[in-house]
């Protein structure tokens, strides 16, 4: 790009509060390029690309995250812990698309409510880190911080910062989003094909089976409507959208779009964007630049999360109290979902807030398991799904659905599940770059188990 379009593109980011305003707070978690240049030339690149997404699937997104936030609809968000480069295969992706659409469609069929689907996926490639640095046999090295920012291999050579990936991030999300709205329209995804999904899998497993039971149930309800003069092609598409943890400002900064009709910005890197647990500081960069783009957010919160810092959030993040720009992720952990969720709740409702509140019980679970390798157990992870489900129950509100870390490949990360992984079978295909995942199976699996408890309520 020539030094003249590189200027002007400056000065229009200079205009653009939504792109800039952030840079005066403290951003936690951002990388230490090491030549601010280099990153300069890259995101001045990116301000100039098309937008992976548009502001009126985004608003779309908005009124859909407002029924879940009325109770009309359910949230089920997932998709890898980190997404890599290397894995933006047609396999992986349409892998883990197929999983989210068995989850749908159980969760779908037990509540009669619609489901809100949103792969973590197509821009999940940065990682904030519970430490700088990573030690192995006596060398520290700068820990990994996904695909986006540097490599995985434990050389000092590949642990370098290099804002070349964010480039390749953007063109990694373009691929991804790409096959998926493919999928998502050209067939794939076609409510006919409800027991294509399960191919290669039902022999396989309890839940396997159940789903292809509920397949049935599903197809020969299809039959029924095709013969009352229903037209089932209808159901050829499904809507889909795509999200990740909004980390790396620049990156973020330079995909910001104004939408000309209505003056707002929006991140186009993806849908919903969310701010993770770390980086949610109220006078911090990442809160100050979301509370300046249209699309609807989250925000995760783990077990220290006060009911006033709920309060603040909704001040700086929601100030118009609009249902479906807010969704809180709670992560609390199965040991303090139960008495932590309800103060917070009722503080939100107090304040005239219409959020979505929605569960990840990853991210408060993690264990090391004896070989070393970061795990999380199955149940305890349906623990915190039930608590969640329980506290709204008693406070009569809406458990708006699930965030949760998967695959659609066979992976041993997670121990337990209906086909239990054991410890022993962490190593057999541990294959994530950052946290465990529920592999095919298990997220099968609990998409049944809540399904019973939504049923249950
Ligand atoms: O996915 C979430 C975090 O990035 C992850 O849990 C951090 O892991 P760490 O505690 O090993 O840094
Ligand atoms: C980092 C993540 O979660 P949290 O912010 O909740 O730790 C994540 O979801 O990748």
């Amino acid at each position: 790009m020539k030094d003249s379009t590189r200027a002007s593109k400056r000065e229009s980011e200079a205009e653009h509060p939504a792109a800039a305003s952030w840079r005066a707070f403290p951003a936690r978690q951002q990388p230490d390029w090491p030549d601010p240049r280099a990153l300069r030339a890259v995101t001045d690149d990116l301000a100039a690309a098309p937008p992976l997404v548009f502001a009126a699937e985004c608003d779309q997104l908005r009124r859909r995250m407002a029924a879940v936030a009325r109770g009309e609809a359910i949230l089920l968000q997932g998709g890898d812990c980190a997404e890599t480069f290397e894995r933006t295969t047609t396999d992986a992706i349409r892998g883990k698309l197929q999983t989210l659409l068995q989850m749908a469609v159980v969760l779908s069929h037990a509540t009669a409510l619609p489901v809100v689907k949103v792969g973590r996926m197509a821009g999940q490639y940065a990682k904030p880190r519970s430490s700088a640095v990573e030690e192995r046999a006596g060398v520290a090295l700068p820990s990994y911080r996904g695909d986006a920012v540097n490599g995985l291999e434990f050389t000092e050579a590949a642990r370098v910062p290099d804002p070349r990936r964010l480039r390749t991030m953007y063109e990694a999300s373009a691929r991804t989003l790409n096959l998926v709205r493919a999928l998502t329209t050209g067939g794939f995804a076609d409510l006919r094909q409800v027991h294509a999904w399960n191919e290669g899998f039902v022999a396989a497993s309890g839940a396997g089976e159940r789903y292809e039971q509920l397949a049935d149930e599903i197809g020969r309800t299809l039959d029924f409507m095709r013969a009352c003069g229903v037209d089932t092609r209808e159901l050829a598409t499904t809507e889909f959208f795509v999200g990740h943890e909004g980390l790396l400002l620049d990156y973020e900064a330079a995909l910001t779009r104004t939408e000309p009709d209505s003056g707002r910005a929006y991140a186009t890197s993806g849908h919903l964007l969310w701010i993770g647990e770390r980086t949610r500081d109220l006078d911090g960069a990442h809160v100050e630049y979301f509370s300046r783009v249209a699309n609807p957010i989250a925000v995760k919160l783990g077990p220290t999360t006060s009911p006033d810092t709920v309060v603040s959030l909704l001040d700086r993040l929601d100030p118009d109290r609009e249902p479906g720009r807010l969704t809180f992720v709670v992560r609390a952990g199965a040991e303090r979902v139960r008495d932590l969720l309800p103060t917070l709740v009722e503080k939100a409702n107090a304040e005239g807030a219409q959020v979505a509140w929605v569960s990840d019980p990853m991210h408060g679970n993690t264990t090391t398991a004896p070989s070393g390798h970061k795990t999380r157990r199955f149940d305890t992870v349906l623990d915190e799904v039930r608590g969640f489900v329980e506290v709204h129950q008693e406070l009569g509100t809406h458990p708006g659905g699930i965030h949760v870390e998967l695959t659609g490949d066979d992976v041993t990360e997670c121990v337990g599940g209906g086909n239990a992984v054991l410890e022993e079978d962490l190593p057999h295909r541990y294959e994530t770059a950052c946290d465990p995942r529920l592999n095919h199976t298990q997220s099968l699996d609990l998409a049944f188990l809540l399904a019973e408890m939504y049923r249950g309520r």
